[in-house]
């Protein structure tokens, strides 16, 4: 209650000048006794318009009243409601000490706590123990407000507090990106979930571009001359094509001087910090290609369409001079498609960290039988668990781009490739149970070719560089830190039913017509 004073004449008059209940203190309230005498006065004798006004004091100042009665007593609610959920969390925590003695840290404040324990009207003095609470007087972490009062029910039971919090892989700290719970409902919300919309904007205009192209297309070398004279004259922008093709566009005219390329691996490795952006003129073939030429971080990838399928390449190049002209210009949407990094690990390496170069996959790797007829046999482990034997033609470790790849067509599900995952799709099971599973994005797996296998497995990346595994060889694969960012025509929600619509005649049938049987 907010503090009140007795008037002359006994009656309670709120004062509003104190500060802790809410109200200036450049005004006082009157009681309406208060207000009639001021009044009196003038009233006496005097027409209907002060009498009027007289009553409109009145029930102003009454008005005025309640509102500072109602907001005391609802701070002191409020109040009460801190100090006991203080004192629950310092029972918590005695229980929580009492349970696991030695395994709680210093940090635990033994003299606040009992002070919280000292305030406490449901401490019993006499054995120095704490009375369990119960009905109105604990505070049920499920308790349910209804219209600003909490409603009880006598079947709940006690809840006890929580944080959740994240930690870093790799890391023992517990740090955590933000508190989710609220404590006094238990109820867990989240603020914010990572796959959103992405947006491009250029911080200063892109000035270098890198157009690759898939090899033995007559109509893809007439669109890359054609585009590379644009982005020089109309752009001024620095050009980059693969030596190929650089051979090919001065074959054609010594006009295409001005293109730069590379030498070797080396100078591959730093185009990354050169490249502001990468046209791909081919098919899904040629985005997978262009992401492998980056082991590491990836400038934005503008795909263009000059394939069968297209999965990947919404950009059609008949209007890539306004396709282009947007992109440089930004904002533009992105799709960050999560790549995998694989490892292989041979048994006759001395020892787990002297493997091979890591390779980047933007589908999938995929461990199969190659020419063996045999059945491959792959012990899998996810983390420290083991998941299973897969015994079969092989197994396919999918990111959620290379869902509508190899992954779907043994059976996998089609994934939103801003979803963070990973698949894990086994080819042919000799098993009626195998399903494929959906892996959360942080895990690492681990697939062991056992020393009692009767052949060798194959591993193969995109579909490319296939690798032999020997009993006793493992790939390891996880998550990869740098994702290919390709540019959406519309966004990626929009752009992925496009590709499943267009691409795969994703549940395409023809309507059932009008004319038929009918339950009205
Ligand atoms: N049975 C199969 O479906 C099968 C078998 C082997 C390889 N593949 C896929 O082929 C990929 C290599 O592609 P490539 O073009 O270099 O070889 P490729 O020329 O043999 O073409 C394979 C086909 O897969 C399509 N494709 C590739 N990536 C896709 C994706 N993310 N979503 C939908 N379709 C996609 C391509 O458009 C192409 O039509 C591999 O990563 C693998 O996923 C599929
Ligand atoms: N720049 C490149 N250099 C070497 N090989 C490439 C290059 N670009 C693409 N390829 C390879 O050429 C093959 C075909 O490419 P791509 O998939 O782009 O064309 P496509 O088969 O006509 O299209 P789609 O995949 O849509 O059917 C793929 O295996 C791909 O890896």
């Amino acid at each position: 209650m907010a503090p009140s004073k007795l008037n002359s004449s006994g009656e309670a008059s709120i004062s509003c000048s104190q500060p802790e209940n809410g109200f200036p203190n450049s005004f006082s309230l009157f009681s309406e006794k208060e207000i009639d005498e001021l009044l009196q006065p003038s009233v006496q004798g005097t027409d209907d318009h002060l009498i009027e006004f007289s009553e409109a004091m009145r029930t102003v100042a009454k008005a005025l009243r309640r509102a500072a009665e109602g907001k005391a007593s609802a701070q002191a609610e409020a109040a009460e409601w801190k100090r006991k959920y203080e004192l629950e969390r310092a029972r918590n925590m005695l229980e929580f000490k009492e349970e696991s003695p030695g395994e709680y840290g210093g940090d635990f404040d033994n003299a606040r706590m009992g002070n919280l324990v000292n305030q406490s009207a449901w401490c019993n003095e006499a054995n120095g123990q704490f009375e369990k609470p119960n009905g109105r007087n604990g505070i049920c972490s499920h308790e349910v407000l209804q219209d600003g009062e909490p409603v009880f029910d006598s079947q709940m039971i006690r809840k006890a507090s929580f944080k959740l919090s994240w930690c870093c892989k790799g890391e023992q700290s517990d740090q955590h990106k933000h508190d989710i719970v609220s404590f006094e409902r238990g109820n867990i919300t989240t603020a914010e979930r990572s796959s959103k919309q992405i947006s491009l904007r250029w911080e200063s205009c892109p000035r270098t571009v890198l157009v690759l192209t898939k090899p033995n297309s007559i109509s893809v070398r007439i669109l890359c001359a054609e585009m590379v004279r644009w982005l020089r004259e109309q752009k001024k922008l620095e050009i980059y094509v693969e030596p190929r093709v650089r051979v090919e566009l001065l074959t054609e005219s010594s006009y295409f001087n001005f293109v730069q390329t590379w030498k070797d691996e080396k100078e591959i490795s730093l185009l990354h910090t050169k490249v502001d952006l990468v046209a791909t003129l081919g098919g899904d073939g040629t985005v997978l290609w262009a992401a492998s030429m980056f082991k590491g971080p990836v400038p934005p990838i503008v795909p263009f369409s000059l394939g069968s399928l297209g999965f990947m390449t919404p950009f059609h190049t008949e209007h890539y001079r306004e396709c282009l002209d947007s992109v440089l210009k930004g904002p533009i949407s992105i799709t960050l498609r999560h790549r995998l990094q694989c490892h292989v690990i041979r048994d006759a390496a001395k020892n787990e960290y002297e493997t091979e170069e890591p390779i980047l996959v933007l589908n999938e790797v995929t461990i199969d039988r190659g020419i063996s007829s045999y059945l491959t046999n792959l012990e899998c482990y996810c983390d420290d668990s083991f998941v299973t034997s897969v015994q079969g033609d092989g197994l396919i470790l999918s990111t959620t781009s290379g869902s509508t790849a190899y992954s779907l067509a043994a059976g996998g599900s089609m994934v939103h490739p801003q979803v963070p995952g990973i698949l894990f799709t086994p080819i042919c099971p000799h098993s009626l149970s195998f399903r494929p599973l959906i892996l959360p994005e942080h895990v690492t797996l681990r697939v062991q070719v056992p020393f009692n296998s009767r052949s060798h497995a194959w591993a193969s990346f995109d579909g490319k560089d296939r690798k032999q595994l020997a009993p006793g060889d493992a790939l390891v694969c996880s998550m990869a830190p740098w994702p290919v960012p390709t540019a959406c025509l519309v966004d990626s929600t929009d752009d992925f039913f496009r590709s499943i619509h267009e691409g795969l005649h994703w549940n395409l049938r023809k309507v059932q017509s009008f004319d038929g049987p009918r339950v009205l």
